[in-house]
């Protein structure tokens, strides 16, 4: 038999029904050993390999993604082994994940609102390594002529408890129309506006420490330029 292009089927049981479509919360979604080995391999790579932003340090893997097509690189095992197992649940409708951000967050650091856009195919998952977060949601700014000038905190819709090892999986309108975000802070305090908080093992009023949260977001980009440094054997 045939196999279906996308097997989302088995995470069916994890969609957070309380946000729109689609989100998928995977509460330990690896071990702690993998957590452990994940964080050190970030940390063995070269010094070179991190970008310092305003907020936050990134490593960037798989080529630069870009409108007339990325320049692929060839990525290294241990990512790759990550990006075939999430791929393999139909994540990237049979396609398999070619890039990896590797962000890393101190307590006090986040990343403003922001679409991850179109030079990827519409979803976008991340594993996180280290810490929690929450993941804050907004909507678009609206473009309507006289419209009332709208604040972030105006837009701001619901946030997503993410745990350490857990998987988090977004696609249709929690990709394509929404925006998110990571406050910069160091304490959460969870309210009703977490919307899964008991997916997440979670009570309403629980205060929650940030420590260092190392995140990887995995995705598919389409355009994809073949070059040299995608050869070699595996
Ligand atoms: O760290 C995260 O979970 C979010 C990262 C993110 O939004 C991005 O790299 O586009
Ligand atoms: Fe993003």
């Amino acid at each position: 038999m045939e196999r279906p292009a996308c097997i989302l089927e088995e995470l069916k049981q994890f969609v957070v029904s309380e946000a729109p479509p689609t989100a998928y919360y995977v509460p330990d979604f690896i071990s702690e050993d993998e957590e452990s080995y994940l964080l050190q391999q970030v940390y063995r790579s070269p010094k070179t390999k991190w970008t310092q932003l305003s907020g936050r340090r990134l490593q960037n893997w798989g080529g630069l993604p870009h409108p007339k097509g990325m320049l692929g690189e060839r990525l290294p095992d241990w990512l790759q082994t990550y990006c075939e197992k999430i791929s393999s649940l139909g994540a990237f409708s049979g396609k398999t994940a070619n890039h990896v951000l590797v962000n890393e967050y101190k307590p006090g650091e986040g990343i403003m609102p922001h679409e991850d856009g179109p030079l990827y195919h519409p979803t976008v998952t991340t594993i996180s390594l280290g810490s929690h977060t929450l993941l804050d949601f907004y909507t678009p700014l609206s473009s309507a002529e006289g419209a009332t000038p709208q604040t972030e905190e105006s837009r701001f819709l619901f946030s997503l408890l993410v745990r350490p090892r857990s998987l988090l999986i977004l696609q249709d309108e929690m990709y394509q129309r929404l925006l998110h975000g990571i406050h910069g802070r160091e304490q959460d305090t969870l309210t009703k506006k977490v919307v899964n908080l008991s997916a997440a093992g979670a009570e309403p009023g629980e205060d929650l420490n940030r420590s260092t949260r190392v995140s990887l977001t995995i995705r598919h980009v389409p355009k994809v330029i073949k070059t040299k440094l995608m050869l070699g054997k595996r």
